[in-house]
């Protein structure tokens, strides 16, 4: 990817300071709407004056509605501060196509913005390098996060790039990203004592159901529905309005009766049994689905593991004592993505 020489540049770039600072805030606001954007990513902006203020700042928040530099933009004309814009920071490459809202590139170039940092470029083959080089032909300066040194720049780069991951995958692949969540006993056993579904603390609910609320889909096997009759509904914090997830059941004996899977059609769902993880991925990705949460027993969650076919492995681990809290383990195949674990946990902590 290319820098491109700016014509005309009057101001003073922003320090790596300030610019790192906006990423980092522009990140945290963007990963509220991870989950909600598919089939598009989950993108944020920022617009700073030439002190390095936030002007403006705004998130893609779902498919069809305005991209992130086209609402920062719109926002910043309401505050009346249009005028002041100098540098514009935004988490992934501006696009430079008509698609369903016209190109970010064009709404830049209505502003005084000389400066554009963007935090990775757009994997989708049909418009990298687009937006970029005509910003820069048009005369912006801009600069990619990761060619600015140091290590918080480098850690932002990276958070850029694992907010689209699942976008990035499903583009490249057109296989959904794969997050397995497996709860533990403090035995180790994946199974709940008798009469109860779950085990884990108020807390570990929660984040099993901000898993749930940014998947696309759910996987699971017929032992679990068997078993547990679960509803795999988000409900220990607020779900999207209006979005709807497949339900993929590994059942080859079609040991789970109809009656399961109408009352999921009725709980909101669009469930499906599948013959092999592989058919339930390309069933998946093919509705459009950029997220996968496989919420198995032991046997169908092993059998994810060998394979290699995961791409993050949450593992949740009840507390020995009472009043502690349970443990959370977070490993991702892109072990670049690693360093984030205990950083930018993509998940957002709004109820
Ligand atoms: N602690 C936790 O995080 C969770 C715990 N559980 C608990 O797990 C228990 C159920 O365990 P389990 O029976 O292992 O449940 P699973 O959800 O793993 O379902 C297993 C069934 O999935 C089907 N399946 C289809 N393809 C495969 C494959 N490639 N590999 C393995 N299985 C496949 C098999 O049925 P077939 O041969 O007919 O295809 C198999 O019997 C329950 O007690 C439940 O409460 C469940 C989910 C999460
Ligand atoms: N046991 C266990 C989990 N298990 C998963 O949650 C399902 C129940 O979901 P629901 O019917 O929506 O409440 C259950 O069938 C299994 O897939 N999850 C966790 O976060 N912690 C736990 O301790
Ligand atoms: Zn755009």
């Amino acid at each position: 990817m290319g820098i491109v020489k700016p014509l005309s540049i009057s101001g003073k770039r922003l320090s790596d300071e300030a610019i790192v600072s906006a990423f980092e805030q522009v990140l945290g606001e963007a990963g509220r709407f991870a989950g909600a954007t598919s089939p598009n990513p989950p993108v944020g902006c920022a617009l700073l004056d030439s002190a390095g203020n936030i002007l403006a700042m705004a998130a893609h928040e779902r498919a069809g509605h305005a991209h992130a530099e086209a609402a920062a933009i719109a926002l910043a004309r309401q505050r009346g501060l249009t005028s002041r814009i100098h540098t514009v920071v935004v988490t992934l490459e501006p696009c430079n196509h008509h698609g369903r809202t016209p190109p970010c590139t064009e709404a830049i170039l209505t502003t005084p913005a000389e400066f554009l940092v963007i935090g990775c470029a757009d994997p989708n083959p049909h418009v990298a390098g687009g937006g970029a080089v005509r910003l820069g032909e048009a005369g912006l300066d801009v600069t990619y996060l990761e060619a600015m040194i140091g290590e918080p720049a480098g850690a932002a780069a990276l958070a850029c790039r694992r907010l689209i991951a699942p976008f990035a995958k499903k583009a490249a692949t057109g296989l959904p990203w794969i997050t397995l969540k497996q709860a533990l006993d403090e035995c180790g056993s994946m199974i709940p004592p008798s009469g109860e579904k779950t085990f884990t603390s108020a807390a570990s609910l929660k984040l099993a159901h901000r898993l749930r609320r940014r998947a696309d889909a759910i996987l699971t096997g017929s032992g679990t529905v068997l078993a547990d009759n679960p509803s795999f509904t988000v409900r220990h914090v607020s779900d999207f309005t209006e979005k709807k997830r497949s339900l993929a059941i590994l059942d080859r004996r079609g040991r789970v009766a109809d009656s399961y899977l109408s009352e999921a059609r009725a709980r909101g769902f669009e469930p499906f049994v599948a013959q092999s993880f592989s058919d339930a991925l390309r069933q998946i990705g093919a509705a459009g689905a950029q997220e996968v949460l496989v919420e198995a027993g032991p046997l169908l969650t092993e059998h994810i593991l060998q394979s290699g076919l995961w791409d993050a492995h949450v593992v949740i681990t009840k507390s020995a004592a009472a009043n502690d809290g349970d443990a959370v383990a977070v490993r991702y195949r892109d072990e670049a993505f690693d360093l984030l674990k205990n950083t930018a946990w993509p998940l957002g902590d709004e109820e």
